[in-house]
């Protein structure tokens, strides 16, 4: 689903911040992605969001060239990937419900098909009162929560999240761990950028460590 092949990305002038990585991404796997703060997480996550183009080597995602797409085409794989910033980028004059119904709207469906879900999403992701207020009313934790409701709704092939639990308290990060296995479950391929070692030991999941650059694979 995705295949990394000697990739490398500075910005600008600077140092290469990764260096000539390769790896794949299975469809259905599971993986952490660590390492230290400035070791290159969110750049890996950004190339995988094809949101950056590496400096050198080849990024292939599903079945594509990346470097040989257009706009056009970028745009109809970035559906099929749920992304989860460490910023959140809700749309603030959006209520937490269609923030979160967004991208199925975008698929096409009709609000009668899945406000349903959406409703039991937020309520699962404990939103289930907040339905109607705005991104700038939440709180840091209630807006990350709503940022991952959105991300996966649309049940994507490929989950990116950038620091997921870094604004919760221990429990909440536990349920929302159990909501990536569950997608994981159903399909879904997942990277989880974190810091959160107690977060990686809940699950046995592939740990990608970058380090000064490079990537270490501990499957
Ligand atoms: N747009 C940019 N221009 C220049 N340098 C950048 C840019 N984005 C990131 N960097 C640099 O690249 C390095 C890796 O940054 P990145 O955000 O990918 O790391 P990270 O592992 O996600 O960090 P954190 O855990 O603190 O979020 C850092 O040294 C950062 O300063």
């Amino acid at each position: 689903m995705v295949r990394f092949e000697n990739v490398s990305v500075r910005y600008g002038e600077g140092a290469e911040v990764l260096r000539d990585l390769s790896f794949d991404i299975r469809p259905g796997s599971f993986q952490f992605l660590t390492g230290p703060s400035g070791a290159g997480k969110t750049s890996l996550l950004k190339l995988l969001f094809m949101s950056l183009k590496p400096s050198h080597g080849r990024v292939e995602l599903f079945g594509h060239d990346t470097d040989k797409l257009c706009k056009e085409d970028l745009a109809v794989l970035r559906r099929r990937v749920g992304l989860v910033f460490q910023d959140f980028r809700l749309l603030d004059h959006l209520t937490t419900y269609e923030n979160v119904a967004l991208p199925l709207r975008v698929l096409g469906r009709t609000e009668a098909s899945y406000r349903n879900e959406v409703v039991e999403l937020l309520r699962w992701v404990g939103l289930g009162d907040r339905l109607t207020a705005l991104p700038p009313t939440l709180s840091g934790g209630e807006k990350q929560r709503a940022a991952i409701a959105r991300a996966v709704i649309a049940q994507p092939e490929l989950l990116l999240a950038d620091e997921p639990t870094g604004n919760v308290d221990p429990a909440m990060a536990q349920r929302l761990l159990r909501l990536f296995v569950e997608l994981n479950r159903s399909g879904t391929s997942i990277v989880i950028a974190t810091h959160d070692l107690a977060l990686m030991d809940e699950y046995d999941a592939r740990r990608m460590v970058l380090h000064e650059g490079h990537l270490h694979v501990l499957d």
